[in-house]
C-alpha cells in the first residue's frame, strides 16, 4: 500500500515545529553564553530591547535570571516580585519602566558583586558656578580611565562645544522621544529653561565593562539618580565662601545681571540640600579638588596623567 503523503497542513505543522526546536535550542545556548560568562546579562537584554522577536527578546525573564550565575530558582522568585515582573514576561514584552528596573537591579548586582574595587557611579553636583564644569573638565583631561557621561540638552551649543563630547544637542522632539522609550537614567528641567538628561545605555555598558562612571548633573538629577541606583556615591562641590562662589559667577560673565540674581536664589536653596550628599568636596584648587572626586571613582588604574 502507498505511504500516505503528508497533507499541506502536516508539512506546515512538521515545520513548525522544526522551527520552534531550532528557536529552544538558540535560546538554551543563549542562557548557557551567560552561565558561562561569556556574554553579560546586561548585554544579552540590551539585544532583546533592540528585537524583542529575535532569540533573546522570545527568552522569558524567569529562564533569563536563572542563568545567571549564583540566581537559583527561589531567588529568581524575590527578585521577579520585587521587580514587578510577572512570571509569563518574556524580556522583549517589557515594559519601559519594568526594563529600567531590571537593568538597574543588573548593574547594581555587577557593581557591588565587586566589592570595594568595584566600578563606581559618582555623581557631582553643587551650586551654580561653584566650578563643577571646570573640575568635570580636568578629569576628562588628566583621568582619562574616568567614563564621563555625556549628557542630552535641549539648549542650543555655544562656541566651541563639540557634538557627543560637550553634551548630544537634540530638539524637544529628540528629548521627549529619549524620555518615552526610557532611555534616561535620569532628567531635569535646570535653571528654568532647558532639559538636561543622562543617557542609560553608556552608564550602564560602562559599569558592566568595570569602568568607574562620573555624572555631572545638577541636584534634581543627583537626587534622580539615589533613587534608581542606591549605591552611587553622591558628591557635593562646595565653593570656599560665599563671596567666592559670587566672585566665580560673576567672573564667568555667561549670565545677565538679573539671571545671576535668579541663579543666586536658586544656589542658597541648592547649598541647603548638601546633607543629602555623602561627600562633600570644597574647591578651592581645581586639581585639588579633581583628585578628591576621582578618589571616590575607585579607580582600578589610578594615576593622573602630568
Ligand atoms: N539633571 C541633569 N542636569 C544636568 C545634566 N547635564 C548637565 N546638567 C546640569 O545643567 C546645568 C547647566 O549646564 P550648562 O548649560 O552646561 O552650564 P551653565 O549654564 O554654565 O550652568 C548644570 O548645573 C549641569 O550640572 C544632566 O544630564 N542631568
Ligand atoms: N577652584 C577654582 N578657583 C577659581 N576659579 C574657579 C575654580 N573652579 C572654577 N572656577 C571658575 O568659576 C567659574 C564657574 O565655573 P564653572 O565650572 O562654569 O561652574 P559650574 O559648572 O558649577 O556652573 C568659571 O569662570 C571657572 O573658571
Amino acid at each position: 500500500m502507498a505511504e500516505k503523503r503528508p497533507t499541506p497542513p502536516d508539512v506546515d505543522r512538521v515545520a513548525a515545529s522544526r522551527a520552534a526546536v531550532a528557536a529552544r535550542r538558540a535560546r538554551a545556548a543563549v542562557k548557557t553564553q551567560i552561565a558561562h560568562g561569556k556574554r553579560s546579562a546586561l548585554e544579552v537584554l540590551a539585544v532583546a530591547t533592540e528585537s524583542p522577536e529575535g532569540i533573546e527578546g522570545r527568552l522569558r525573564v524567569t529562564e533569563f535570571l536563572v542563568s545567571i550565575p549564583a540566581i537559583g530558582v527561589t531567588k529568581m522568585h524575590r527578585i521577579m516580585e520585587k521587580l514587578e515582573i510577572s512570571p509569563s514576561k518574556r524580556l522583549g514584552g517589557l515594559g519601559k519602566h519594568q526594563l529600567a528596573r531590571l537593568q538597574d537591579f543588573l548593574t547594581t548586582r555587577t557593581t557591588s558583586r565587586r566589592g570595594e574595587s568595584a566600578a563606581r557611579l559618582v555623581v557631582l553636583a553643587g551650586p551654580t558656578a561653584v566650578g563643577k564644569g571646570t573640575v568635570a573638565a580636568y578629569i576628562r583631561q588628566h583621568y582619562p580611565d574616568v567614563h564621563l557621561s555625556v549628557s542630552a540638552t535641549t539648549r542650543a551649543p555655544r562656541p566651541g562645544e563639540t557634538e557627543g563630547v560637550s553634551y548630544f544637542f537634540v530638539d524637544d522632539a529628540e528629548f521627549d522621544r529619549m524620555v518615552d522609550a526610557g532611555e534616561l537614567l535620569e532628567w531635569a528641567t535646570v535653571h528654568n529653561a532647558y532639559r538636561y538628561g543622562t543617557p542609560r545605555g553608556p552608564v550602564d555598558e560602562a559599569l558592566s565593562h568595570g569602568d568607574s562612571v562620573l555624572l555631572e548633573i545638577d541636584i534634581q538629577g543627583a537626587r534622580a539618580v539615589r533613587r534608581a541606583m542606591p549605591e552611587a556615591r553622591l558628591v557635593f562641590l562646595l565653593p570656599p565662601t560665599w563671596e567666592e562662589l559670587l566672585r566665580r559667577l560673576i567672573g564667568r560673565d555667561t549670565e545677565s545681571g538679573a539671571e545671576q540674581t535668579r541663579r543666586l536664589e536658586t544656589a542658597k536653596l541648592e547649598l541647603a540640600a548638601q546633607g543629602e550628599f555623602d561627600f562633600r568636596v570644597v574647591n578651592h584648587d581645581v586639581a585639588e579638588a579633581a583628585r578628591e572626586v576621582v578618589d571616590l571613582l575607585n579607580l582600578r588604574k589610578a594615576p593622573p596623567l602630568p
